[in-house]
């Protein structure tokens, strides 16, 4: 079958064709200035994924990169039906939802001594095991744990034939290359295939792909084997955040009728046209804040300690949509249950 489009192509294919989401040149401008403020500052930088986040790894050894590969290959589908009712997990005397929920309960299970992080327990572990590592503390629990139990047992018997049990071998095999650790992850894992179609065209997010050439990235601290020379051709990550938060700042604009339909709380299905033109403009509209933000850089002669790419753009955002939940309560996110994002 021919291979979809990649991601940047796909959104901005979609961004173009798109009837019920648009991006706003006004919105992307004015988040492009208030991510020009912090360009020199500890959010929009390498580092800040181990200063700022107490749950992340802070070695950049074989195993911290294994607990990397199984973070994010459950990183998908963490909202509840109702906010105020959902799944968390009591962590070192702090309680954590959302994708934070998952970190914690894998950094429980790994002080309980069980080696979730090892592809030889995953590829064997059974339903009831899963459960019981990823217990919540309230009477929700996180979201299709029958499914995570399946990703696990598949993914970790791929990653014992494949790259002897370690993520760090399929790292080496991509020969310092993102695009190519990302293509061996879709090729070699299914759960990572996150490609739908729009218009007649196969189109790709790979979301959990390119989190997880990030976050590799990030947890070898850009060096050594995590040293990747186009991690800047990695996009910003699909997921339901991201629309939310572009939103709020007035840079992705909805329809009437989506938008209705969004604060009604109606599921959209995955690869259905509104929720592939929600993912697809916020992708794009993220490749255009960052080219207006480079040229802001540019002409105002701002010293930046590093190279500002889509990741650390989508790191930040994100991270300001955890921080600001209350504030963006009047916009709602998309409800799309998958294991894709
Ligand atoms: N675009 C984007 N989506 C991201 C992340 C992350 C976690 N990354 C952090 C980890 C290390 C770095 O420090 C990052 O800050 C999770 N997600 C997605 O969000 C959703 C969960 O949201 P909530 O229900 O509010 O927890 C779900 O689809 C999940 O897949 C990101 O960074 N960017």
């Amino acid at each position: 079958m021919d291979e979809p489009l990649p991601p940047r192509e796909s959104a901005k294919f979609i961004a173009e064709n798109s009837r019920d989401v648009s991006i706003d040149g006004g919105g992307v401008r004015r988040v492009a200035e208030l991510l020009l403020a912090k360009a020199a500052g500890p959010e929009l930088r390498l580092g800040g994924w181990k200063a700022l986040h107490e749950l992340n790894p802070k070695a950049a050894d074989e195993a911290a990169v294994n607990w990397v590969f199984v973070a994010d290959t459950l990183n998908f589908s963490f909202w509840s039906e109702h906010e105020e009712h959902k799944c968390l997990v009591g962590y070192r005397g702090r309680t954590y939802s959302g994708y934070w929920s998952l970190c914690a309960a894998i950094n429980r299970a790994l002080d309980e001594g069980i080696p979730i992080t090892s592809a030889s327990y995953y590829a064997t572990v059974s339903l009831d095991q899963v459960r019981h590592i990823l217990r919540s503390d309230t009477d929700v629990p996180m979201p299709l744990i029958e499914e995570r139990h399946r990703i696990l047992n598949e993914t970790g018997k791929i990653l014992l034939e494949k790259f002897e049990g370690s993520f760090l071998n399929c790292v080496r095999k991509s020969e310092k290359s993102a695009q190519k650790l990302m293509h061996l992850v879709v090729e070699n894992f299914p759960s990572y295939r996150d490609v739908t179609e729009f218009e007649g065209k196969r189109i790709s997010f790979y979301k959990r792909a390119q989190i997880l050439v990030a976050d590799t990235w990030s947890v070898l601290e850009g060096e050594g084997d995590g040293c990747f020379k186009d991690i800047s051709s990695i996009t910003m990550f699909a997921d339901y955040r991201l629309p939310q938060v572009l939103a709020h700042l007035g840079a992705l604009k909805y329809s009437e009728g989506l938008l209705e339909k969004l604060l009604k709380g109606e599921m959209l299905s995955y690869g259905s046209k509104q929720e592939v033109e929600i993912r697809g403009c916020s992708l794009w509209c993220v490749e255009l804040i960052r080219d207006c933000l480079l040229d802001l850089i540019e002409k105002k002669g701002e010293k930046t300690s590093e190279e500002i790419n889509s990741i650390l753009l989508d790191y930040y955002l994100w991270d300001y949509a955890r921080d600001h939940r209350d504030d963006m309560k009047g916009i709602p996110f998309h409800r799309t249950r998958c294991i894709y994002y």
